[in-house]
């Protein structure tokens, strides 16, 4: 049965991408809807990932991409499906969870599904509702500053009824634990209480494996990638593999000049930029000067011209998020957005001039820069992290290794390990 896959952002489509390959699921990646399905069915792929940059875009827009991307997994012959969001339920005020799971829950005839964002592999676990980062509420996280969805309650009933109209529930632990069948007797309780999302507490990967069971007969679920552990029909002993595998069509990557933007200001990017600063040469990309109107992406270029030789470099948008939050009201509306384009054509202009390793940080970032790029579809390469696979881009003139590390993921070292994963 081929399993189709909505993703709200490009990092979170390959965090779900990789966790299916890591089932020993044969899944593909897809930027955006593509025209045709013939070339996905042909390549025998399990399930299909199709990324959206949908976490902040306008509610209605955010629904309406979503419904196309489903009714496209419909006529390529998927029969399940799986909403992917992220593990800290990023989501603007007025969305977009749950008027997309509502949107897709009615186009598919259903009354009922879970919401489960949590991911242990990452730290993130669901208690009593509650959503942790390792042991701290996600509102007193740095997702409390997010520049563009800054979380201010970590209670993911509430933050879901927020966000939607129809009835919330909650399936605790004292359920989950006692396995796939009581987890199922509850959800059957619930629906005939009219509750239509139930937002289901995990604390570690078997917790996930029971509740992967227990969604067996749901057409469709919305989770983060920790689900993908508890969907494998039999989780199958195959080592991890990409699309492509042993297909002669498995594109090569050039090797090529290596750079890593960064476009997130998460803690865990802050911290990363820190520890590449004092070893890459590094250009900060100043907001106030983007705004301004200063040609930046000519200056990035002109500076990293001469570096690209001598091994990576790094540019970066990141600062702290207080910081951020500090400046926001000096700032335009629209900083963030400028700033991700200014990322993108410096992106496409570091690929111009050789560079073919490539790691982006930051979800909204990797979108403006995939798009930049013309990627069209990702083969799933390694993991470098937990959640974050070295990937190989289609759509592109050359395959470039590209790694888009969402912003909160990877350990303090991550830019300056991760070419080691690379064959
Ligand atoms: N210094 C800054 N000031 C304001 N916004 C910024 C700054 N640096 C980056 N941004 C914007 O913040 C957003 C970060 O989002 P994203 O790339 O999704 O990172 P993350 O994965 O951490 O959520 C992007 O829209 C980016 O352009
Ligand atoms: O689920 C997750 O945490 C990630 O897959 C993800 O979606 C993170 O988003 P960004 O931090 O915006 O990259």
């Amino acid at each position: 049965m081929l399993l189709g896959c909505i993703a709200d952002d490009f990092t979170g489509g390959t965090d779900l991408a990789s966790a299916l390959v890591a089932q020993g699921i044969r899944t593909v990646q897809v930027i955006g809807v593509p025209e045709t399905g013939e070339e996905v069915v042909r390549s025998g792929a399990e399930a299909v990932v199709v990324a959206l940059k949908t976490r902040t875009a306008p509610v209605a827009d955010a629904v309406e991409q979503s419904l196309t991307a489903l009714r496209w997994l419909r006529e390529i012959g998927c029969e399940r499906y799986y909403f992917k969001y992220c593990s800290t339920f990023d989501s603007t005020p007025a969305g977009n969870i749950g008027p997309v799971a509502d949107a897709l829950v009615d186009a598919l005839g259903m009354d009922f599904t879970v919401i489960c964002p949590a991911l242990p592999a990452n730290g993130r676990t669901v208690r009593d509702g509650r959503l942790f980062v390792d042991d701290a509420p996600l509102d007193e996280t740095s997702m409390r500053q997010h520049p563009l969805t800054p979380m201010d309650d970590a209670n993911v009933v509430r933050l879901m009824r927020r966000q939607t109209g129809s009835r919330v529930g909650l399936v605790g632990h004292g359920t989950v634990a006692q396995g796939p069948e009581r987890i199922r007797a509850e959800f059957g309780a619930l629906r005939s209480a009219g509750i239509r999302f139930a937002v289901v507490d995990a604390i570690d990967d078997h917790d996930l494996l029971a509740i992967g069971r227990a969604c067996a007969d749901l057409p469709l679920v919305t989770a983060s990638s920790g689900l993908a552990i508890g969907l494998a029909e039999t989780p199958r002993a195959r080592p991890p593999h990409g699309l492509t595998d042993g297909d002669p069509h498995t594109p090569v990557p050039f090797g090529g000049a290596r750079a890593v933007i960064a476009g997130s200001c998460s803690a865990a990017t802050n911290a990363q930029v820190e520890a590449a600063r004092p070893v890459y040469p590094t250009f900060p990309v100043d907001p106030c000067a983007v705004v301004r109107g200063e040609d930046v992406v000519t200056a990035a270029l002109r500076w990293a011209r001469p570096l690209l030789a001598d091994g990576p470099v790094l540019l970066h948008a990141t600062q702290p998020a207080r910081n951020v939050m500090a400046a926001k009201s000096r700032l335009p509306d629209d900083t963030a957005s400028r700033i991700e384009d200014t990322l993108a054509s410096i992106a496409r202009g570091l690929v111009d001039m050789g560079v073919g390793r490539l790691i982006v940080a930051g979800g909204e970032t990797s979108g403006a820069v995939v798009a930049a790029l013309g990627v069209t579809g990702l083969v799933i390469g390694p993991e470098i992290s937990p959640g974050v696979p070295w990937t190989w881009t289609l759509g592109t003139p050359w395959p470039l290794a590209l790694a888009l590390k969402s912003g909160n993921f990877g350990s303090r070292d991550f830019f300056l390990d991760a070419w080691e994963r690379l064959p």
